[in-house]
């Protein structure tokens, strides 16, 4: 196996998968670290997906080195710590402090950070990240409801989380192309920087990045940084993206659980209400005082005469948000969120649903917590950095897994006629 991935989400694992799967690369995601008797033999990648993006960093830290530790035994030549492409974190991590461990479980002690995806937006400029050509911390991610972004700058965001200097390689390194961005790492390193943010704004960017750290023992960032490694591993030679076809996925119904509240899903939420979707919206005060439970959305559910997909969502605005946090604190309105969301999925396969859309990181891990999936099949994209995927083993699903703010507005609705 040529890569070993550790992602701190599952859509971000996902994504990543994505991205290797169409670069070239035989790609498996399991979910959590992979277990023993998952044959990892075909794969030229494997991506783990935890759930640690905001657990408490000395814990995410523990599950990061545990999968690293198993990611190595099954044979992975290089590892990749993936992360949001919006830098997802907080002062006390965890995009640091697990850097920081996978660096010494390598033995090694240079890698780099980039977390930028231009095909979703998201690029980096002299360090400062950007999301659709606006600072992060004046895009939707400053509101984000466990992981507020309110410094663009990640040379100090990164710098704030480790002991490890931080560096920068900027633009004009990475535009001059693989052997400068080599040169540069070597500069960096040499002026005692162990973590370098690097910038990127565009594929080919991407690329040549990948191109000059394939070697590195841990390389860390969004998808987008991964672009280049298949290429890297074949020695440049490009591999034709297969199209994007149909999908076999099981007969049964359809449904959509959205527990993002990012602008993307808000929009997304709201293109499959006016085209006239069934929709259910669990409020988070109700499910907190028992109000609402999950059993009422199951009766909703079961209420609903239609064939076609139904959508089931927490989804809210900043304000509202804000609201339910000053209410009942910030993770555990999230956990209580998720709880509900988890509850509900458990009992779908029961009531005939096999076709799923979830929206959003932490609420995908709960949702596929809660149905026992293992491992995934990775296949075709629906939009940028979102596959169709199958479940390897266990109740066989088709589940797409939508990173928060990924996706058109009509998300929602287009997804289904990929399946077959
Ligand atoms: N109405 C709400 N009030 C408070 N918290 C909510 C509400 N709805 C959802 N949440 C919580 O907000 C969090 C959203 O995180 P999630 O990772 O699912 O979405 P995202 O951050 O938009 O997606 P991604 O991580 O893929 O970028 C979850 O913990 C969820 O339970
Ligand atoms: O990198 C991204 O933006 C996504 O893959 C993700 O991690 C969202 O949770």
């Amino acid at each position: 196996m040529k890569l070993g991935c550790i992602a701190d989400d599952l859509t971000g694992a996902t994504d990543l998968a994505l991205m290797l799967a169409r670069e070239g690369l035989r790609t498996i995601q399991t979910i959590g670290a992979p277990r023993p008797e998952l044959d990892l033999s075909g794969a030229d990648a494997v991506v783990a997906a935890l759930k640690s993006r905001t657990i408490p960093a000395m814990e995410a830290i523990d599950q990061s080195l545990a999968a690293a530790q198993i990611l190595r035994t099954a044979g992975a030549e290089h590892l990749f710590f993936k992360y949001c492409s919006t830098f997802d974190s907080t002062d006390e991590g965890n995009i640091g402090p697990v850097t920081d461990a996978l660096l010494t479980f390598t033995g090694s002690d240079f890698t780099l950070a980039c977390p930028a995806f231009p095909a979703n937006g998201r690029t980096v400029y002299k360090g400062h990240l950007f999301v659709n050509g606006v600072p992060l911390h004046e895009s939707s991610m400053k509101d984000h409801p466990l992981t507020p972004m309110r410094d663009s700058n990640l040379v100090r965001v990164l710098q704030r989380q480790t002991k490890r200097p931080v560096g920068l390689v900027a633009y004009e390194d990475v535009e001059a192309g693989p052997d400068a961005i080599r040169a540069a790492f070597a500069r960096e390193k040499a002026a005692g920087h162990q973590i370098v943010i690097v910038d990127a704004l565009s594929d080919d960017h991407l690329r040549a990045i990948g191109l000059a750290a394939a070697d590195l023992p841990l390389m860390t960032g969004g998808s987008g940084v991964a672009m280049g490694l298949p290429a890297a591993y074949r020695r440049g030679e490009r591999n034709a993206s297969p199209a994007s076809t149909g999908f076999d996925a099981p007969a049964g119904r359809s449904i959509i659980l959205a527990g993002s509240c990012s602008s993307a899903t808000r929009a997304q939420v709201k293109a499959a209400i006016e085209a006239g979707i069934p929709t259910l919206r669990l409020d988070a005060l109700d499910l907190a005082s028992g109000a609402m439970t999950a059993g009422t959305a199951l009766d909703w559910l079961n209420a609903q005469a239609t064939t076609g997909p139904a959508l089931i969502y927490s989804t809210a605005t900043p304000e509202e948000v804000q609201a339910v946090q000053n209410r009942l604190g910030r993770m555990n309105a999230g956990e209580i969120v998720e709880r509900t969301l988890a509850e509900i999925a458990k009992a779908l396969p029961g009531l005939g649903f096999t076709r799923l859309i979830v929206a959003g990181g932490e609420t995908s891990g709960a949702v596929v917590n809660a149905l026992d999936v293992d491992a995934l099949a990775i296949g075709p994209e629906i939009d940028p950095g979102v596959p169709w995927t199958r479940s390897l083993a266990g109740i066989d699903l088709a589940l797409a897994l939508k990173s928060g703010n990924f996706g058109t507005p009509d998300f929602f609705l287009k997804a289904w006629t990929m399946l077959r």
